[in-house]
């Protein structure tokens, strides 16, 4: 009786967030359907340690699971974002130890969420800091943030997808010119790139993100869901295969109830009121 009152709330104190040592969790806007998580190591420039990679983990992993939420908003500090992966825990970790551990492989929870991700990126988004950002769908940034790989300034490579997703949404000039380099580019130069949708000044930034993340949550979320895939495909497979997966997609919808309420909605010049169905 008393392990199961115990594990039960271990359980609830999770989703609150409350047992979390290196994050914030909370609900935000009108409707409380946007999750806000807020990295929270301020003294390390919210490096990330493995404690906390597993403490996001956990945490996107509960709010995608959570059918009051239709979007996920990821942030830091003003000062930093995140300065990439904590190089003080890593320096004296081996080959046969990052093998034996699997290393970095908890971090992929954060690109297998189902809902959209924002990253709202203030300050410093550097090595795996960076990475993070890039596992998420959308990037807004505040006008003072910046992007870098400068792991080969330390004597590595990115190691959680920076060489690949620079590379596929920016290009091989750039990606190569980040990561052999380790120059920071500014929220600015990341816009212009594409890496970044849109700049704000930096006090508007998270307010911004959430308005964007309550947009997306308006929408139905088995919808939002099957558009995020779609796009995620376009960077694993051929033109002709992501052509025949959106199709297919397309025709699915129409198996929803929402597609029937949306295009309802539409004809009768109301706002749809989706189910989730
Ligand atoms: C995931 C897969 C692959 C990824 C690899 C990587 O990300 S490799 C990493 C790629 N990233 C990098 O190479 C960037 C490394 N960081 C920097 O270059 C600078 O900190 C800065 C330019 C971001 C800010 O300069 P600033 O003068 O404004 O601030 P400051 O320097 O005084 O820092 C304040 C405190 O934070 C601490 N701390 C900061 N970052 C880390 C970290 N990653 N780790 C641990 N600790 C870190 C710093 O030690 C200090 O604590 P201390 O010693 O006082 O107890």
């Amino acid at each position: 009786m008393a392990i199961k009152f115990s594990l039960k709330f271990k359980f609830f104190a999770k989703i609150e967030g409350s047992s979390y040592q290196h994050i914030l969790t909370e609900k935000k806007g009108a409707k409380q359907n946007v999750a806000l998580i807020t990295l929270n190591r301020p003294k390390a420039l919210n490096a990330l340690c493995d404690a906390l990679v597993t403490e996001l983990g956990d945490a996107v992993e509960k709010f995608d699971r959570d059918e009051s939420i239709g979007a996920v908003v990821i942030t830091g500090s003003e000062k930093a974002f995140a300065a990439g992966a904590d190089i003080k825990e890593m320096q004296n970790t081996t080959f046969s130890s990052n093998i034996r551990l699997r290393l970095l492989e908890h971090w992929s929870k954060i690109s297998q969420c189902k809902k959209p991700i924002i990253a709202a990126v203030n300050g410093f988004a550097l090595g795996g800091g960076c990475e993070l950002a890039m596992m998420c769908d959308i990037i807004y940034a505040g006008d003072k943030a910046n992007f870098g790989q400068p792991e080969i300034l330390i004597g590595v490579v990115p190691g959680a997808g920076g060489t690949q997703r620079i590379a596929r949404s920016c290009g091989k000039s750039k990606a190569m010119e980040m990561c052999l380099t380790g120059n920071r580019i500014t929220a600015a130069e990341a816009e212009k790139m594409g890496l970044v949708s849109k700049v704000f000044p930096a006090g508007e930034l998270l307010s911004e993100a959430i308005k964007l993340g309550e947009k997306i949550a308006s929408q139905s979320p088995l919808i939002a869901q099957l558009a995020k895939e779609c796009v995620n495909v376009a960077f694993e497979t051929s033109l002709q295969e992501g052509l025949r997966f959106e199709k297919k997609m397309f025709y699915a919808a129409f198996a929803t109830e929402d597609q029937k309420e949306g295009m309802k909605a539409f004809v009768e010049k109301r706002a749809p009121n989706f189910k989730n169905n």
